[in-house]
C-alpha cells in the first residue's frame, strides 16, 4: 500500500534453534518517524537487516517502500539511507573519499550537502577513518544515511556512542527530515532517545510486536513533577482533590504535586490566582514501558 513506507507480516526469522523473530506484524506509515524499542536480543536487528535484505526471512512478507527489498536492488537501495548498528567502514579513507564514494553510489549528493551535515556534527572530513573515536565513526555513519536525502531512514541504533550535544543535533536532524516529507524508522533500546522525535512506537520483545503507541497519548498519560509559585499563598483544599492531581502540598506560595494525565483542570484551577511561574517536568516515558522490559529479562533468566 502507497501509505505505508514498510509493511512486514507474519514476518518470522530463525537462527538454526534460535529465534530472531516470531510472526511479526509491522506498519510503519509513509511520513512518520516509528521509534522501534526493545531490550537486547529482542530482534530489533533482525527486523532492520531484513528491511534491507541483508538477511531473508524463515517466512512471511516484507514491504519496503511499495517493494519487496529482495527484488528492489541499487533502486530501492537508494531511496533508503540506512546507518547500521555496528557502521563499519574502511579505515584507510577520509571520511570526505568514503561519503564521495557512498554519494556516487547513491546517484549524486552535492559537495555542499555533505559539508553542512559535518559541520553540524562537527565532524572533520580530512581525517583518515581509522584514526577516529567511535564517536566520529558514528558521525560518519549519521552523515552517509542522511546526505542524500532519501525517502526513508532505517536507523539501528542511531546514537550509540554520541554524546548529549550530537544527539541534540541528531534529534534536529531527524526533525528537519520529518519536516521534508521523509519517514524515519528507529530502533532504540532507550525511550528517552525516540520519545523527543517519534510519533509512534512499537515495543517488541522475544521476536514479537508487544504494542504501538502514540508519543502524544503516552505524553499525556504519563506522570510529571509540577510546581507553581504563586503571587500569593494558595489554599491546598483548592488542588488536591483535582482530577490527576496527586501528593499535593502547599508551602507559602507554592504550590507541588504529581500529574497524571491532562493538566487541564490543574491550568484551570491555578488561573483562579495570580501565576508567578509554573515549572513541569517532560515525562520520563521510559518508566512507562519498564513494566514490558523488566518482565522481558525475567522470561530470559528463567529460560
Ligand atoms: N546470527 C545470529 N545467529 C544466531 N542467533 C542470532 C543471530 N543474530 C541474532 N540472533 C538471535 O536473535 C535474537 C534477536 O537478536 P537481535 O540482534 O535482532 O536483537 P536486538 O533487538 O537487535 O538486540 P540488541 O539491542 O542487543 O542489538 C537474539 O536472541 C539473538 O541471540
Amino acid at each position: 500500500m502507497a501509505d505505508l513506507a514498510i509493511s512486514t507480516e507474519k514476518l518470522v526469522k530463525t537462527y538454526g534453534r534460535n529465534r530472531g523473530l516470531a510472526g511479526l506484524d509491522l506498519a510503519v506509515d509513509t511520513g512518520e518517524v516509528y521509534g522501534f524499542l526493545g531490550p537486547n536480543g529482542a530482534g530489533k536487528s533482525t527486523t532492520i537487516r531484513l528491511l534491507l535484505d541483508l538477511i531473508r526471512p524463515t517466512s512471511g512478507r516484507v514491504t519496503v517502500l511499495g517493494a519487496d527489498p529482495r527484488r528492489g536492488g541499487v533502486a530501492l537501495r537508494r531511496r533508503i539511507g540506512y546507518l547500521a548498528g555496528d557502521f563499519v567502514v574502511d579505515g584507510r579513507q577520509t571520511g570526505q573519499e568514503l561519503l564521495g564514494y557512498l554519494a556516487n553510489l547513491r546517484g549524486g549528493v552535492p559537495r555542499r550537502r555533505i559539508a553542512e551535515l559535518a559541520d553540524r556534527l562537527d565532524l572533520d572530513l580530512s581525517r583518515k577513518i581509522k584514526g577516529l573515536s567511535k564517536g566520529n565513526r558514528q558521525k560518519i555513519g549519521v552523515v552517509q544515511a542522511f546526505m542524500h536525502s532519501p525517502e526513508l531512514l532505517i536507523l539501528d541504533e542511531p546514537t550509540s556512542g554520541l554524546d548529549p550535544f550530537l544527539q541534540q543535533q541528531f534529534v534536529a536532524m531527524v526533525r528537519a527530515a520529518r519536516a521534508a516529507g521523509q519517514t524515519v524508522f528507529m530502533s532504540s533500546h532507550v525511550m528517552s532517545e525516540v520519545q523527543q522525535t517519534a510519533d509512534r512506537v512499537g515495543i517488541i520483545r522475544d521476536g514479537r510486536l508487544l504494542t504501538v503507541e502514540r508519543v502524544e497519548e503516552l505524553r499525556e498519560r504519563a506522570v510529571r513533577r509540577v510546581e507553581i509559585h504563586f503571587a500569593e499563598p494558595v489554599p491546598l483544599a483548592e488542588f488536591s482533590a483535582l482530577p490527576g492531581v496527586s501528593d499535593a502540598t502547599v508551602d507559602g506560595s507554592t504550590l507541588r504535586c504529581r500529574l497524571d494525565g491532562r493538566a487541564d483542570a490543574l491550568v484551570k484551577a491555578a488561573a483562579r490566582h495570580t501565576v508567578v511561574g509554573l515549572l513541569s517536568e517532560e515525562p520520563d516515558l521510559e518508566e512507562l514501558f519498564f513494566s514490558y522490559y523488566s518482565t522481558g529479562e525475567a522470561d530470559r533468566v528463567s529460560a
